[in-house]
């Protein structure tokens, strides 16, 4: 369980986390939502200790995060929306092992898990490409993988889907989906809602450093919308 307790933070003199509280689940599927500038990179940036309460605090599975930093970072896998400065590798496959590689696994396991990461990403096949020589959607496919391969108990992702194609799109959102039905929590912010809606446990949104909406995906429509928050017209009507 990731939990924030009471947590307030401000860049500056700047207040962006107010005061927050919030509970996320083992296996949950919450979908962060809330217009630019409330507060959802600056959350999730806690999740792993990418940045320290001013007051309050972050635990992850039982443990404050800033109490062991190594522990929340491999029980928390990020997946970021600019990758580009997150490789560590100069192929796909070396980077999508590395981090497997760290936690000392053996062989068999690595590749089993650079294989299942890549396939659900739809770069199977790809792994001796380089990096530096894919577009940006592969290379933000990449970096979804190396988080995947990690296998941790949760997986926070911040404006995955930017510059991927339908399918890669939806063959991210099933693999999330699964990993979350077998146990996996899953944080997952964007604005782009198509399919998320309706695949989500639980809809939380933000405004000016706060929890406003807190609810299930069909309760929290009207909520949304009277926060200019857009849903699809297709994904009303399966709600
Ligand atoms: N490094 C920083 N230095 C100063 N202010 C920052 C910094 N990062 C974010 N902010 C400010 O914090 C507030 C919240 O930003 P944050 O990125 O968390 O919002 P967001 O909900 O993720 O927005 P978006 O939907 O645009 O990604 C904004 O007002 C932003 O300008």
């Amino acid at each position: 369980m990731i939990e924030f307790r009471s947590v307030s933070y401000a860049f500056g003199d700047v207040p962006v986390l107010e005061d927050l509280s919030l509970e996320i689940g083992d296996g949950e599927f919450v979908l962060l939502a809330g217009a630019n500038g409330s507060g959802k990179t600056t959350l999730l940036r806690h999740c792993n200790g990418l940045l320290e309460p001013d007051s309050g605090t972050v635990v992850v599975d039982g443990t404050p995060v800033a109490d062991n930093v190594v522990a929340a970072r491999s029980s928390v896998g990020m997946v970021f929306q600019h990758p580009r400065d997150q490789f560590v590798a100069a192929t796909v496959g070396a980077d999508v092992a590395f981090g497997p590689e760290n936690l000392g696994l053996e062989c068999d396991e690595i590749d089993r898990r650079v294989e299942n990461a890549l396939e659900a990403v739809n770069l199977a096949g790809r792994k001796a490409e380089r990096i530096d020589a894919l577009s940006g959607g592969e290379q933000s496919r990449v970096a979804i993988a190396g988080a995947l391969a990690m296998e941790p108990s949760h997986l926070v992702l911040d404006e995955p889907f930017t510059g991927l194609d339908d399918p890669a799109r939806r063959s991210v959102l099933e693999r999330l989906e699964s990993l979350s039905a077998a146990g996996t929590g899953v944080v997952l912010a964007t604005h782009d809602l198509r399919d998320v809606f309706s695949l989500a446990d639980r809809v939380v949104a933000m405004q000016a450093g706060q929890v406003v909406v807190d609810d299930a995906p069909t309760r929290a429509l009207a909520d949304l919308e009277s926060l200019a928050i857009r849903i699809p017209e297709t994904t009303r009507e399966r709600c």
